[in-house]
């Protein structure tokens, strides 16, 4: 019955992608085949204009001539200072642009392979075949196999029968095929029927509630239920029906569905394979709920056995004394949703307190209940000074609500404390050149002219030795700023910075700060949006940084597989670990299962440091290879490009010992892109991609990023994104199977 129309043929223009691609590929890079395309490491883009303007927004997204998507998602270009200089003035592409066009070359690559793909709606596909049986049509037969579609696609004879259970995943979402074929109101009620006939829902016996095989009646129940558990597939689960906690058997729980319902047989102990010792309403909680309940601070030493009701209360067993309510707490709902623990919707919790404030949490944090699951969070790690905080700021910055008056009042105290932690250590150093000092005119340069400069200094050296200079600064900051500026101008000082700078004892940021000393040491001072990003150490020193956006989207994926791109809705959460005391970072590890996405850093710069390269080569190695990240995608941003370009002009690549055999080609052209930088980051990425896939078997997704560009980690983020979107659509595509 199935048949496909011949494919559409598309004019030839074979070498027009191919240069175009190696345009877009680094020099000496291998021509990719057709079947081999991959993107996963992102390039500088710096080929000719688009040749394909995206439509506005609303108008309809065209149909792409191919069915083949490339099998990997395309790199967004990430920017590089070189190219922005070298592109002109009237070339406003965007990086979405330059993302459809490497979509749209994607295309053409497609639909040159001798006509084997064709147009998505003449070819069958198994998303456009009956949930039942699996018979595939064409857009032509369609309509005749499948009349009205009653229980949604089906075949008329299977019409009543129940579906497959591999295509439980797809029911209610529509095939390419039939939005091409139906109306959009026509589409949205077969989905609704797809989803809601009666043949198509589970069967009772397919669903197993603590140990039990359910009846009838049972499961009307359980899906009748003021919040029943949504998307219920077949299954074997446990439900605790006084607090109304549902998870999957030897799992933590995963949902909280409506309380004392009468299903399934009785609670077991051992229901959610927890081993804490740790009872409530008599299963023993897992790792993860103990921990949460630690931090949430409920008391709870071995061998306690607990009551949790359906509002949150809870009593000591025996005691029949209600010790506090652990929903109560934003701080308790806040950590529960960060580690994907369920949470009530606020109005099952009892008389929650409306001042209650969270201290380590950075902002006041309301999950979304309803959709909990559309929250995707993203893990940013890597050692310290790899440039995660900045990234992190940036988001924050960009896209978050910006910080609270607490947090900036917080950040000036710190920016302030910055200035005169660096001022004491160039003081510290002066004294240690001028006493170190063989050379009388190297001590002379180092001797302070100033009396009044030198007291202060030898006052400040002494509170510092005490440490005692948190008591004064930054409160007497405002009476002794120009004594500060007048130390920071003076000739020694300066000689010091330039230095201990050239050393790396220093950050390059003390110069920006103490420059405006005076400025920043007032009562007044607000942190602009450069101070905030600049300034050291405003992450919470508990180690662990969440922030929640959203982004306004147009994703180039989802505009094609979807037409109501569902997308724009979707939450991030961006989760900063520090890397300080890695044990600690591996002990946090194990609460961000299956994370939407890992994001690793590691700074470009640090190839002359063997060590240090080293040192992140292995802590990538430990995290790219822990269990608990065996279901995410992955990506390497490689951090501080803009440095790297100027550095690997002066030092070669191959000092590092993991990078001696890096030959970079020589160039055919001097144009003003950097060539040698794009290599070696090329090549360093290669080098990560092949470690990669050889611990893990998958792929590894690499980018370069300028952390302190907002243009740049805005880029990053929305290279992340659509990552993401990609390995989500190639997982659906997986369940509904082979085509
Ligand atoms: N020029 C340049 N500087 C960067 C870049 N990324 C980070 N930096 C600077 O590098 C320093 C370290 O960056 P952080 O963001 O604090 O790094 P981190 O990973 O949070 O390190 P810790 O705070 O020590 O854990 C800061 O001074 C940043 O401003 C970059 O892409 N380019
Ligand atoms: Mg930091």
């Amino acid at each position: 019955m199935a048949a496909a129309e011949p494919p559409e043929q598309e004019p030839a223009t074979p070498n027009l992608w191919a240069e175009l691609l190696r345009k877009m590929l680094p020099e000496g890079a291998p021509l990719p085949d057709d079947d081999q395309l991959d993107y996963s490491i992102s390039v500088n883009y710096a080929g000719p204009p688009p040749f394909y303007n995206p439509p506005p927004l609303n108008s309809t997204f065209p149909k792409p001539k191919f069915t083949t998507f490339p099998k990997y998602p395309p790199s967004l270009s990430p920017r590089n200072p070189a190219s922005s200089k070298s592109a002109s003035s009237s070339d406003t592409t965007t990086t979405s642009d330059n993302y459809i066009k490497l979509l749209s070359a994607a295309s053409s690559i497609a639909s040159d392979d001798g006509g084997a793909a064709s147009d998505p709606g003449n070819s069958p596909r198994s998303d456009q075949g009956c949930v039942v049986c699996g018979a595939e049509y064409c857009k032509k037969c369609l309509l005749k196999a499948m009349g009205s579609m009653p229980e949604g696609r089906k075949c008329i004879t299977c019409i009543g029968n129940p579906i497959d259970e591999a295509n439980r995943a797809k029911l209610g979402k529509p095939s390419r095929l039939l939005k091409r074929i139906c109306s959009q109101l026509g589409v949205k009620q077969i989905m609704e029927m797809e989803r809601e006939c009666r043949a198509n829902q589970v069967m009772p016996r397919q669903i197993i509630v603590n140990g039990r095989e359910l009846r009838e009646d049972e499961l009307d129940e359980l899906l009748g239920c003021k919040l029943p558990p949504k998307g219920l597939k077949p299954g074997r689960f446990w439900y605790d029906e006084d607090s109304g906690l549902w998870g999957k058997e030897g799992e933590k729980p995963e949902r909280i569905i409506s309380s004392k319902l009468d299903v399934g047989g009785k609670l077991q102990t051992g229901a959610s394979g927890g081993n804490t010792r740790v009872y409530m309403n008599g299963r023993e909680i897992t790792k993860l709920e103990l921990r949460v309940l630690k931090l949430a601070k409920v008391q709870c030493p071995s061998g306690t056995h607990f009551w949790l009701y359906e509002d949150g209360s809870y009593e000591e067993e025996g005691q029949n004394n209600i010790k506090g309510n652990i929903w109560e707490k934003v701080s308790v709902r806040f950590i529960s949703s960060l580690f994907s623990l369920p949470v009530p919707p606020p109005s099952q919790i009892a008389n929650p307190k409306k001042k209650d404030r969270v201290s380590v949490i950075p902002r006041l944090f309301s999950p979304d209940y309803s959709e909990q699951n559309r929250v995707r969070k993203l893990l940013l790690l890597g050692l310290d000074g790899s440039g995660k905080s900045t990234i992190y700021k940036q988001a924050k910055l960009i896209y978050a609500n910006k910080f609270s008056s607490e947090e900036m009042q917080k950040i000036k105290h710190v920016i302030q404390s910055n200035m005169y932690r660096y001022l004491g250590t160039l003081l510290e150093w002066r004294e240690h050149i001028e006493e170190e000092s063989f050379d009388r005119s190297v001590r002379g340069e180092m001797e302070f002219n100033n009396q009044k400069i030198s007291d202060f200094s030898d006052w400040l050296l002494n509170l510092m030795a005490n440490g005692e200079i948190d008591i004064y600064f930054p409160a007497a900051a405002r009476e002794y700023s120009p004594l500060v500026h007048g130390i920071w101008k003076d000739p020694s000082i300066q000689e010091t910075y330039k230095r201990v700078k050239q050393l790396q004892l220093i950050p390059d940021v003390a110069e920006y700060f103490l420059n405006r000393v005076i400025e920043i040491s007032r009562n007044e001072y607000e942190p602009l949006e450069e101070d905030i990003l600049l300034a050291e150490g405003t992450t919470p020193s508990n180690g662990i940084a969440c922030t929640e956006f959203s982004f306004e989207y147009h994703s180039a994926v989802s505009q094609i597989y979807d037409e109501n791109p569902k997308i724009q809705q979707t939450k991030y959460q961006l989760i900063q670990l520090s890397s300080k005391g890695q044990n600690r970072t591996f002990k946090w590890l194990e609460m961000f299962e299956n994370t939407s996405a890992v994001i690793f850093c590691i700074s470009l710069i640090d190839y002359d440091q063997h060590d240090k390269m080293i040192e992140s080569r292995d802590f990538f190695k430990a995290i790219a290879t822990h269990s608990c990240f065996v279901g995410s995608p992955f990506l390497l941003l490689l951090t501080k490009y803009d440095l790297f370009e100027d550095k690997i002009e002066k030092v070669p690549l191959t000092v590092c010992d993991w990078f001696r055999d890096f030959k970079p080609l020589k160039t055919r052209n001097h144009s003003s892109k950097s060539p040698l930088a794009q290599q070696a980051f090329y090549y360093i990425g290669m080098k990560f991609k092949k470690m990669y896939t050889s611990l893990t078997g998958k792929k590894l997704y690499v980018n370069q990023i300028q952390a302190r560009d907002r243009k740049s980690v805005d880029e990053a983020f929305r290279y992340i994104r659509e990552i993401i979107d990609w390995e989500e659509q190639q997982r659906e595509d997986e369940d509904i199977g082979p085509s």
